[in-house]
């Protein structure tokens, strides 16, 4: 039973999602009943890297979100229009729709929402915060037994790439700027990240999930980077901060004391001074973090990758098979060949074969040895020689000390076999000028 798959969009992120479901080996096994049967594009001329076969291509994307062998819709064109009205129409014609495009949920959250509601079809929307990073899944389903109380985010890649440059660097806003265009961090106009709107956007969608309501976009307070200067983050370095680009939905403590009164909520992106401790102090370059705040988990934070074709493709074909396993649940008559109701293949467990483990022999890895020797000549060419001779290359060996009477010899190894180390342990542990093997450790 195939689950056919209208993809609207085959650039950055519709690419990446057409090469994880043409290669669906040593991924999930429901990966393997998805098909890519339509492909919307603007340009039938541009040559693609993923091989499709020719009647797949269509510039009609109408077409496409009407076509009753459809079963999922992913919308990866971006913008505002026609990407609204193809949810929309994808939606009112039954279709479950995935999508990566956080501009239109913030605006149109709203109308889609209950539109996917009243026709009872899903509307996925993992990749549209924080791309790659599960951030939308948790805030539905692993974190819903919290009453939360803040999200926090680094979300916008291109701004964290740029403040870390300036941090590092001490360079100001326009020459990073103008570097990250040229590279390609930054888009050529990047009026979306650099002043917030992108954020605004994402943090309002993480919001609505973490309080359970929906969010009005023009009540989001913005502000960008613009105005930030070399000085700035010099003397915040000085002070012990570093500054990052928060977008922060925070439940009012007032309301909470009243639990039973309506949450008033703070939603705002700017940028902000962070103690240098603080967990999101360390997310650089363009990786993106959220940290969610609750009771009763605490603090839990994720981190990774925020944009990108695979990483972006990976949340949208997870979102993509959130589906196609409710869709196999409910086509399969609910029952397996004993008779037992069909199991969600997502969230059960059902795997009948034992993996292949393989011995820690063959592990390769560095190693840390530290070993109390007869403090004489020739001691540290003999441990030298004898790893040499069962293949272990070292990084360094060195006399670190006397400690009772015998020198404390310090040895890393580079990445060896854990077997060929431990026969050279064996036998160095014999030599008569080898008092102690006092630790052995493994180094990453
Ligand atoms: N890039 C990223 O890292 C991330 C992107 N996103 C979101 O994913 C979405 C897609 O982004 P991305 O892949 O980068 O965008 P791209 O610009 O790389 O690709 C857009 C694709 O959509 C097609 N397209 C655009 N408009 C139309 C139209 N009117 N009719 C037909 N086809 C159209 C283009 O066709 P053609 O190829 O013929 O030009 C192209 O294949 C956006 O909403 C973005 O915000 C989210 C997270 C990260
Ligand atoms: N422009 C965004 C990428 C997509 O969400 C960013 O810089 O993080
Ligand atoms: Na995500």
């Amino acid at each position: 039973m195939a689950f056919k798959v209208g993809l609207l969009g085959l650039g950055t992120v519709g690419t990446g999602t057409a090469e994880i479901l043409a290669n669906p080996a040593q991924r999930h096994p429901l990966l393997q009943e998805l098909e890519i049967y339509r492909v919307g594009v603007r340009s039938l001329e541009k040559p693609r890297t993923v091989p499709l076969a020719s009647n797949v291509l269509t510039t009609d994307l109408e077409s496409i979100v009407t076509d009753p062998a459809v079963d999922i819709v992913v919308e990866v064109i971006g913008g505002l229009e026609p990407a609204r009205s193809l949810i929309l129409q994808a939606i009112a014609h039954g279709k479950h729709v995935v999508t990566a495009n956080k501009a239109v949920i913030a605006r149109y959250g709203d109308e889609i929402f209950t539109a996917a509601t009243n026709a009872g079809v899903y509307v996925l929307i993992e990749a549209a915060v924080a791309g790659g990073i599960p951030v939308i899944e948790p805030l539905k389903q692993s974190l819903c037994a919290n009453r939360l109380y803040t999200v926090t985010g680094i979300v916008n890649g291109t701004t964290n790439y740029i403040l870390t440059r300036m941090q590092t660097e001490g360079s100001d806003f326009d020459t990073v700027l103008a570097d990250a265009q040229r590279l390609g961090y930054a888009e050529a106009d990047p009026t979306a990240d650099v002043d917030g709107f992108d954020a605004a956007d994402k943090i309002a969608i993480l919001a609505s999930l973490a309080f359970g309501g929906r969010i009005k976009l023009p009540e989001v307070h913005r502000e960008g980077i613009r105005q930030i200067t070399a000085a700035d983050i010099a003397y915040a370095d000085k002070l012990g901060f570093v500054i990052k680009l928060l977008a922060t939905a925070q439940r009012n403590v007032e309301a909470d004391e009243t639990i039973n009164q309506p949450d008033r909520l703070q939603v705002r992106v700017h940028p902000t001074l962070l103690p240098k401790t603080h967990p999101l102090a360390s997310i650089n370059g363009v990786y993106n973090a959220v940290l969610i705040e609750g009771d009763p988990i605490g603090q839990v934070m994720f981190f990774g990758p925020g944009a990108g074709s695979g990483p972006t493709a990976s949340a949208v074909v997870s979102d993509i098979l959130n589906i196609a396993a409710i869709l196999k649940v409910e086509r399969g008559a609910a029952v397996q060949p004993n008779g037992q109701p069909l199991l969600d293949p997502l969230l059960a467990c059902s795997h009948q074969h034992y993996c292949t483990i393989t011995p820690i022999d063959e592990l390769v890895t560095r190693f840390y040895v530290r070993v109390l020797a007869q403090d004489s000549p020739g001691v540290i060419g003999k441990l030298g020689t004898c790893f040499g001779n069962h293949n272990v290359s070292l990084e360094s060996i060195v006399q670190i000390g006397l400690r009772d009477n015998r020198a404390e010899i310090v040895v890393i190894t580079h990445h060896v076999r854990e077997g060929n180390f431990r026969q050279a342990l064996e036998e160095i542990s014999a030599f008569e000028g080898i008092a102690t093997v006092s630790s052995v450790l493994r180094v990453l």
